[in-house]
């Protein structure tokens, strides 16, 4: 997951290949429900993890309802079986409202039956979501319902300790018009109280969402409860209706994610090698309704091939055909056809979707605001949205820095206008917010994309030893969220390989041309891997040793040989990847990545680098003099300006920075003001 402030995204031009996509949101969230409220044990196999499950969990736990992990996406749930074991709590669900509607109602029952009462809260916008209608039925079965804010919000107290007998003889009457899940959570909650007699629900108003309820009624039929209905207006529980668990459940791959793979094969060309997107994990035999995204897409002209549980994406028509179209069956997914409209050959509407209001946050004035800053002529009406296209040729596009609204699916949307044909990059602003129900998703988006390689941008932090590149270096891929090619760490990877392997690294033999040809291959054949802060030669984790002083002056040595150089040359350019990458080490600027959009020539005065050298080692335990130190500083610094291959200095158009008198932050933001102002935003070269 990207944990930074900001994501850029350079202009993306191709895309093809395979994803498999994380479990489905709604599914998770009712099946976990379910086995909890089930006798007996269910073992679930690829659930969703997201912060909308985890909050389930995390209450399911807390309600005593034992959880076995085996793995991140697999656990069995022992059911309590009509027990509860937990009679207070206080249970918080973040900006789920698939764990805040039904586990308000399942509480408000079981708190009923049990005497005991319960305390539900979420982040702040979930205290604007709308709970009132849900409250006011299950006043009706009498249930106490407090609101302890805002009156019709949570938080909220369902339960007073006291045992409550149920109103059950007559119909129980929620309103269908502001959101589904409430009809869910009381179909999810009811079978608890109809063993003895049915129970029936009245929905007033026209329901919204309905496929939502079809989840709904399909998995209370797997955990053995047979809902009874009449159209959309009335439900019956079954008198004798019993939760039995399915022993085992399969979550399906989550079709509104899905929205965005199916909207990349639909604008992307190609990448070579590929005929589009493979989605894999839900298909068209899918219970989820957005798996009907499918034909709007279609509409507007993709080419799909689906099977049961999978999906294969073309471009087809281009631009894309306008669609004039009723979302209220696909809420979630409606969002990503507004993206896709900016494609279209002219304006596109989609109506019926005033819920847009009361979700993560005001999604038809979000969309609005963002598609307009690209550039889009926008018209929000009140549950309607009508985009106006940009133009195929690229004029009229702007870049912009999208705001989240810490709304996943703004996110994941808004990155599908990173093909804009005037080849701009944009900013996806707090990109974590796809925590929510996709937390990998930017990661899974670059597995398939592709940019032009010189449209990935890259930032360059060369400088003499100990100055201090390798901390300012990792610092910034971390806040930037790029990838970090640290090429000292390549040198000293090769002279351990060398000494592994008993090449003589010794200055005189490397002049020899046969000596220098044998280290030129074990270059070639170095693999090697970086990941989350350790080194690995092979199979074999070396971070401490490739960073002792001894491996140190050996890549020093193996650094001035070129056939080790031109080797490595082709190794540091791969590490160019999405979304971008920063470069530490001597000639990144110069010589591996000249078109990079900044370089930055980092140096500190030599006593100062000695100063912080003696320092590390103190740290590691190991004993130095400053003396010492400082005179290998120097004789090092004289080898590197010196040596006929890439010798060290500041890069053409680098910009200096002497951090002698600067903390790691400092110069840290220093850099990020200069990368702010580098034309990552900007329109391409190719534009200009
Ligand atoms: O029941 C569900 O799983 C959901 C129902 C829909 O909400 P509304 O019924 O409020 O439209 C949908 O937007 C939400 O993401 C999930
Ligand atoms: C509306 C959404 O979420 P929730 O389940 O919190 O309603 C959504 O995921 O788009």
């Amino acid at each position: 997951m990207y944990a930074t402030a900001f994501l850029d995204l350079p202009p993306l031009h191709r895309a093809g290949g395979t994803v498999r996509l994380p479990g489905s949101k709604s599914i998770s969230n009712r099946v976990l429900l379910l086995a909890a409220l089930s006798q007996g044990q269910t073992r679930i196999e690829d659930l969703l993890d997201s912060d909308d499950t985890r909050v389930m969990l995390t209450a399911l736990d807390a309600l005593g309802c034992r959880l076995q992990r085996h793995g991140p996406h697999s656990l069995t749930v022992h059911g309590l079986g009509g027990q509860l074991p937990v009679r207070q709590a206080s249970l918080f669900l973040g900006n789920a409202g698939t764990a805040m509607r039904p586990l308000c109602a399942a509480l408000a029952l079981l708190a009923c039956q049990h005497g005991a009462a319960f305390e539900l809260s979420g982040v702040a916008r979930m205290h604007e979501r709308p709970i009132g209608d849900l409250a006011d039925a299950l006043r009706q079965l009498g249930c106490p319902v407090q609101h302890l804010g805002q009156p019709g919000y949570p938080p909220l107290r369902v339960g007073d300790g006291a045992p409550h007998a149920l109103r059950l003889a007559e119909p129980i009457r929620v309103r269908g018009d502001v959101s589904s899940q409430f009809l869910t959570a009381l179909l999810l909650a009811l079978p608890l109280a109809a063993q003895q007699q049915a129970i029936e629900i009245e929905v007033v108003g026209e329901l919204i969402s309905k496929p939502y309820i079809e989840i709904t009624l399909a998995l209370l039929a797997r955990f053995g409860v047979a809902v009874q209905r009449q159209g959309w207006q009335r439900f019956v529980i079954p008198a004798g209706s019993r939760y039995a668990s399915p022993g085992q459940i399969h979550v399906e791959a989550d079709a509104s994610s899905a929205s965005y793979f199916i909207a990349l094969g639909a604008i992307a060309q190609p990448s070579l090698g590929h005929s589009g997107i493979t989605i894999e994990g839900v298909g068209l035999d899918s219970i989820q309704g957005d798996i009907r995204f499918v034909e709007a897409a279609r509409a507007m002209g993709a080419q799909i091939e689906g099977s049961a549980n999978a999906l294969q994406v073309r471009r087809g028509a281009w631009p894309l055909k306008a669609i004039d179209l009723d979302c209220n069956a696909i809420p979630d997914a409606a969002m990503t056809l507004a993206v896709l409209a900016l494609y279209a050959d002219g304006p596109c509407t989609l109506r019926n979707i005033a819920s847009w209001r009361v979700k993560e946050t005001d999604r038809l004035a979000a969309m609005r605001c963002e598609l307009s800053k690209l550039g889009a002529t926008v018209e929000e009406g009140p549950d309607y949205l009508r985009v106006h296209p940009l133009p195929a040729d690229g004029r009229g596009w702007q870049t912009a820095s999208i705001h989240t609204y810490d709304d996943h699916r703004v996110a994941m949307c808004f990155a599908l206008a990173a093909f804009n044909p005037a080849q701009l990059g944009l900013r996806i602003e707090d990109p974590k917010c796809v925590a929510k129900t996709f937390p990998d998703f930017f990661e899974t988006l670059f597995g398939v994309c592709q940019a032009q390689p010189s449209h990935i941008p890259v930032l360059c932090i060369d400088g003499p030893s100990a100055s201090g590149k390798g901390t300012l270096a990792a610092e910034l891929a971390a806040r930037l969220g790029y990838h970090l090619l640290d090429s000292g760490l390549l040198y000293r990877l090769v002279g351990l390989a060398a000494e592994r392997a008993g090449l003589d690294t010794a200055a005189a033999a490397l002049q020899q041309p046969q000596q220098a040809a044998a280290l030129g291959r074990l270059a070639q054949q170095l693999l090697v891997r970086f990941e989350q802060g350790r080194v690995w030669l092979g199979h074999e984790d070396v971070t401490d040793e490739v960073r002792s002083e001894a491996a140190g002056m050996a890549a020093s040595r193996v650094a001035v040989v070129p056939e080790v150089r031109a080797a490595l040359l082709d190794l540091q350019r791969n590490f160019r990847r999405l979304p971008g990458l920063v470069a530490d080490g001597r000639d990144m600027g110069s010589v591996i990545f000249p078109d990079a959009a900044l370089k930055v020539y980092l140096t500190a005065s030599a006593a100062q680098r000695a100063q912080r050298r003696l320092w590390q080692l103190q740290e590691r335990g190991e004993s130095a003099t400053i003396k010492d130190l400082l005179a290998d500083l120097e004789a090092r610094d004289e080898r590197d300006r010196s040596r006929s291959a890439a010798p060290l200095k500041p890069a053409e158009g680098a910009l200096l920075l002497d951090n002698s008198a600067l903390s790691i932050e400092q110069s840290v933001q220093q850099v990020l003001d200069w990368w702010q102002a580098s034309p990552v935003l900007r329109p391409s070269a190719a534009l200009e």
